[in-house]
This record gives structure tokens, sequence and C-alpha cells, in this order.
């Protein structure tokens, strides 16, 4: 346990540093010199990660049972680099990714879906009539909610977690919007936009979950076509779309069969104001009134 909340501190510094610090990232020969301090506490705090993680991912070598992703790691071998494995280095970094991908942004996902849902009763009381007396919410139940899965899409409209997606780079020169973009550049996209363009979304700052129930046609993937990219496109896109979306769908539903969710004492509404850290969070955590379910 001691480890587990080392580590949880440890990944919180980490996200920390680099949405405090992305200069650090970039020219790093000039930021290095510049940025002394800061480079230090990143090299120390790198050199931590490694002396936790790595012996819990090598204690994975030989375990039979169920595959985690440090056995999928450890598995893996680069074939265009003579089917070497992956260094030590290489499987700390992808795990660290792994974690800070995967909690900050369904944390502030869901933090964002029940603010909204305070500040619509409405939309609450009729997400209520779906899930009341369903004690489960198994993945069979959740496909049958229609309701609440166009809440959880439009919260990833309204309030992408994550505005810019990670660099892309080019493979071949190319025609973007009219644009050349050359081979070799890396190049990335709002992709926050996408989900409020009005051309698109009718009202799109406004929270209407109805729009769902409407259009069933959404491409969340966005192989067909790109209306909404809250978890980016092509072969980069988040692997953890499904996990997201149906734990997005099973935390909500249960909060609000459990739950009223209300706005705290002497306020109307809840402040949906933005900021910017590793995912977007609000900028003040939520503070609901709850009241159990009779
Ligand atoms: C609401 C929740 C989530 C959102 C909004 C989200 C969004 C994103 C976005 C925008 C990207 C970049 C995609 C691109 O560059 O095109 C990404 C990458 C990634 N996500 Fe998620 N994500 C979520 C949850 C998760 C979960 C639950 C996992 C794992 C179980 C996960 C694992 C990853 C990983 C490993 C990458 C990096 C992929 C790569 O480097 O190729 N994400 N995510």
């Amino acid at each position: 346990q001691e480890a587990l909340d080392e580590m949880q501190q440890m990944q919180l510094q980490i996200s920390d540093g680099i949405s405090r610090f992305p200069v650090l990232s970039i020219f790093q020969p000039i930021t290095k010199r510049l940025l002394r301090k800061e480079w230090a506490l990143n090299v120390a705090l790198r050199e931590r990660q490694k002396g936790l993680m790595l012996p819990l991912i090598h204690a994975r070598r030989g375990h039979d049972g169920a595959q985690c992703y440090a056995d999928s790691l450890l598995e893996l071998r680069v074939a265009e680099e003579g089917g070497r494995p992956l260094t030590d280095d290489e499987m700390v970094s992808l795990c660290s990714e792994f974690m800070i991908a995967s909690t900050d942004t369904s944390v502030a996902l869901l933090e964002w879906i029940m603010a909204d849902l305070v500040n619509h009763p409405d939309v609450q009381a009729k997400l209520y009539e779906e899930v009341r007396g369903k004690p489960e919410l198994s993945e069979e139940e959740l496909s049958g909610m229609p309701y609440l899965k166009a809440i959880v899409l439009e919260a990833l409209r309204l309030h992408p977690t994550a505005h810019l997606v990670f660099p892309h780079g080019v493979q071949s020169d190319t025609e973007i919007g009219g644009y050349m973009v050359p081979k070799g550049v890396d190049i990335n996209f709002l992709v926050s936009d996408f989900g409020l363009d009005e051309t698109v979304w009718p009202a799109a700052r406004e929270f209407r979950p109805e729009r769902f129930l409407h259009d069933h046609g959404v491409d969340i993937t966005c192989t067909k076509e790109i209306k909404m990219a809250p978890f980016g496109a092509g072969r980069r896109m988040c692997p953890g779309y499904v996990l997201a979306t149906l734990h997005a769908e099973y935390f909500v539903g249960s909060l609000v069969r459990e739950f009223q969710w209300l706005p705290p004492g002497g306020q109307d509404t809840v402040d949906m104001t933005e900021e910017l850290a590793m995912a977007i969070n609000m900028k003040h955590p939520l503070r609901a009134r709850i009241i159990p379910r009779a």
C-alpha cells in the first residue's frame, strides 16, 4: 500500500510538472541550461519513478494467470529494430503515460458530467427515470440506456478533457484544408473546437443530450467523418475510449440512481469555468448538495 501511495503522489507531481512546464519538452539543449532547477527536479523524479516501477514490472516475468499491461510490454518486440525488446526506460514511460492518460481524463469527465446534471435538474430527473430500479448497471443494462449514453456523449462534446491531442507526425507531403503540410513536421488539432462548431451542432454551447437521441450516427472514432473528436483520431486515437465511456456511464448512472444532486446552499448553479491542467479540469471543483434517494 505504501508503494501505491508513493506512486500516486509521484504520478501527480509528474502530471503537474508536464502541465506547468511544457516548455521543458521542447528545445531541450536550451531549456536544460536555462531552467536548471526544474531539470534537476525532473531528473530526480524520473529516477524515483524508475525505482518504484521497475521492480513491479520485472516481478511480472514468468507470471502465470491473467495478463496485465506490464506483461504485454515485457512480451513486445520492436519489429522495425531487429525484434529487440523494450528498454526499461520505454516500459516506465509507457506505464506512466497509461496511468496519466487514463485517470486524469476519466475523473475530469465524471466531474463535468455531474456538474452538468446539477445545473440541469430536468436532465437529471429524466436520467433518474431511466436508471431507477436497476441495481447492477451491468454492461448489458447500460447498452439499453439511450439517455445515459446521450448525456455522456454530450459531455464529451462540450467538455472534451483534452483540448489538443498528442502531436502527430506527418509521414508524407499532404494537403489539409488547402494548406500544404510537408513530410516530417509535427501537427496538432484543437479537437475541443470541433464539438463547438455551430454549423454542425446547433446551440453548440448548450447542454442538450437530446441531440444524441435524434442523431445516433455520431462517429466517435472519426473513421467516417469528424464531428467531434474527444478521443483523437487515426492510429494514435485513445485506445481506452470504450472503457472510458463505459466507466462514465456506470458511475454517472450509479451516482444518480443513489443520490439527488443539487447546487450547494445559497447557489442556483455551479460555476463551469475551465482550468488547464493535465486534463481540462473544473476551475472550482464541484461542490454539490447530495441527498440520498428514498
Ligand atoms: C474520458 C476519458 C478519456 C479521454 C477524454 C481520453 C482522450 C485521449 C486523447 C485525446 C488522446 C490522444 C489521441 C490522439 O493523439 O489522437 C488519448 C491517448 C491515450 N489514451 Fe485516452 N482518454 C480517456 C481515457 C483513457 C483510458 C481509460 C485509457 C486506458 C485505459 C486511456 C489510454 C490512453 C493512452 C495509452 C493514450 C496514448 C495513445 C498513444 O500514445 O498512441 N485513455 N486519450
